[in-house]
């Protein structure tokens, strides 16, 4: 039996960032994968998907050269060519999460499906490991849902879809989140009919105006989405292909299915009950720490922890465990600076609280700023001025910010880092930043936090007047 001082779980986004972060601490560390190296993000997530948008990307493009005064051109898509430079794309980034390139680092990488035995020990590939600290990174599912009949037709989701080599004539998606609008807009842009069936809002869990900005533009490229759309049936018609019943009755037929209805946590292999690792549906029940409330041993990271499912909170639970099991110090989740993109085109960030979201905790002390892309001369000369940035601002600190609009992925950043450091919103309103850039619209709507106070203060006018008659 080995021993080792912590044993690693799930070779995705959260396992490979702490089996880095503590070997080169000078832990011991085993590292265990079932599947590919790299996980989601890497595989049937994060990489493949933006690899896909950026093919489509272009396509759009083409398409919409005219209002520049470039001849717009129908581009010829070659739906398989799309998929060799989408795996060219995880192939390029492979290396940076393989098993090689962790054995130089150090790492014991064990290939095989993880389960425990007891609770401290799992058993992999036949071999017994004892670890001091074990750390369930194992990640998520896409959730099939238990709709009478969907078993019985063949459909895609995250884990086939980007392997696909022919171009689905007639896409249905079931689900409008981010995989649904992100797969949605990509497929329509590629040539491909698309539908969306979607039960409840479209981006439902995003600010409503800045959700309104992305769909009209979905729309506008012919994605049919349908909201407030219960699936009741579904059944392969005589044809081929796939026929979905919707609650009123409505009959929505396609070509493929693609279910992203969310994500199941994927602890179905790890026999937690052996482990005495407490769970629910939503994934390893923790505390603020990330450890186990059954099994002081275990930490569990990533989506697999029951909290929000992106890979870059994968790496900062990776952080927060390492502090605590590899430095001895103690460490608390934060969740109110996590910011989130849907790559949509306009892209939707967000980070901290919604408008509504923060309403409801501060109430009268919220107060929002806001300033328009229509305003921000970059944006102009890119034709694409739809969208908006707002700062959600208490007692002069910004709390929370939406942007929805051009690249409003990077747009965020310095949004984030304001939210994160609880600054203070005067620091965003003078801070000095390129002329033309997408950023500027961040500034201005720190700037619009202060303008009743500057420009419709009767008060600093007198003050101004006097100054003006009393300066030689
Ligand atoms: C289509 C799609 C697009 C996405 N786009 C983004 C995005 O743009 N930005 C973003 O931040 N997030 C995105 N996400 C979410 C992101 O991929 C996940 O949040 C992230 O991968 C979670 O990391 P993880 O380490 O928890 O799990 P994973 O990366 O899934 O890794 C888990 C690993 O554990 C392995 N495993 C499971 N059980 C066992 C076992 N018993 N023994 C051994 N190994 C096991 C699995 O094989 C897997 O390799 C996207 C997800 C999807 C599906
Ligand atoms: N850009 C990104 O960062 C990115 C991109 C994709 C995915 N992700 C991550 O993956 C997670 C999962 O994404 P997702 O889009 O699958 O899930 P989701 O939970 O975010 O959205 C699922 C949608 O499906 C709808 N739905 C549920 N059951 C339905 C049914 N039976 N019929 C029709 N609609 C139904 C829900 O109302 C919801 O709007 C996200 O929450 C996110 O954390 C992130």
């Amino acid at each position: 039996m080995a021993g080792t001082d912590i044993c690693v779980i799930g070779a995705g986004s959260g396992g490979l960032s702490l089996a880095a972060g503590a070997v080169q601490m000078g832990a011991q560390v085993v590292l265990v994968e079932g599947a590919e190296m790299g996980g989601d993000c890497l595989n049937t997530g994060c990489v493949p998907s933006k690899a896909l948008i950026a093919a489509a990307e272009a396509a759009a493009a083409m398409r919409g050269a005219g209002r520049f005064g470039i001849g717009a051109v129908e581009p010829a898509v070659d739906f398989g060519a799309v998929k060799d430079h989408v795996a060219g794309v995880i192939a390029t980034i492979a290396p940076v999460d393989s098993q090689a390139r962790f054995e130089g680092l150090g790492v014991r990488v064990i290939r095989g499906w993880a389960r425990f035995v007891s609770p401290h020990e799992v058993e992999v590939a036949g071999e017994r490991i004892r670890a001091r600290r074990f750390v369930i990174a194992t990640g998520s599912h896409a959730m099939v849902p238990d709709v009478p009949g969907l078993a019985a037709v063949p459909y895609l989701t995250n884990e086939t879809v980007f392997a696909l080599r022919e171009r689905p004539e007639h896409l249905v998606i079931l689900g409008g989140g981010p995989i649904g609008m992100e797969m949605a807009q990509a497929h329509r842009r590629l040539g491909c009919a698309v539908t969306v069936v979607e039960a409840a809002r479209a981006l439902g869990r995003e600010d409503a105006e800045a959700a309104a900005v992305v769909l009209a533009r979905l729309r506008a490229e012919g994605v049919d989405i349908r909201e407030g759309a219960a699936a009741v049936r579904l059944r392969v018609p005589a044809g081929g292909g796939v026929e979905i019943v919707l609650a009123d009755g409505q009959v929505v037929t396609g070509s493929h299915l693609l279910v992203a209805v969310g994500r199941l946590p994927a602890l179905e292999r790890l026999d937690l009950a052996a482990g005495g690792v407490a769970f629910d549906r939503r994934g390893v029940t923790v505390g603020r720490g990330l450890r186990s409330v059954s099994n002081r041993r275990v930490y569990a990271i990533g989506d697999a922890a029951g909290g929000a499912q992106f890979t870059h909170v994968a790496a900062y639970h990776a952080g927060i465990v390492i502090r605590q099991a590899v430095l001895g110090l103690p460490a608390r989740l934060r969740d109110d600076h996590i910011p989130r993109v849907t790559y949509t085109a306009p892209e939707l960030a967000q980070v901290g609280p919604t408008e509504a979201e923060a309403r409801a905790t501060w109430g009268a002390r919220l107060v929002v700023a806001r300033a328009g892309f229509d305003h921000n001369d970059r944006a102009q000369a890119m034709g694409e001025a739809e969208g908006f940035a707002k700062l959600m601002v208490v007692r002069g600190r910004v709390v929370g910010a939406t942007v929805a609009g051009p690249r409003a992925g990077e747009v965020i950043a310095p949004l984030a880092l304001a939210v994160s450091a609880r600054m203070k919103v005067s620091a965003l309103a003078g801070m000095v930043l390129p002329y033309p850039t997408l950023a500027e619209v961040a500034k201005r709507a720190a700037g619009a936090y202060f303008s009743p106070k500057l420009f419709d203060n009767a008060g600093l006018k007198r003050v101004v007047r006097f100054v003006e008659r009393m300066i030689p």
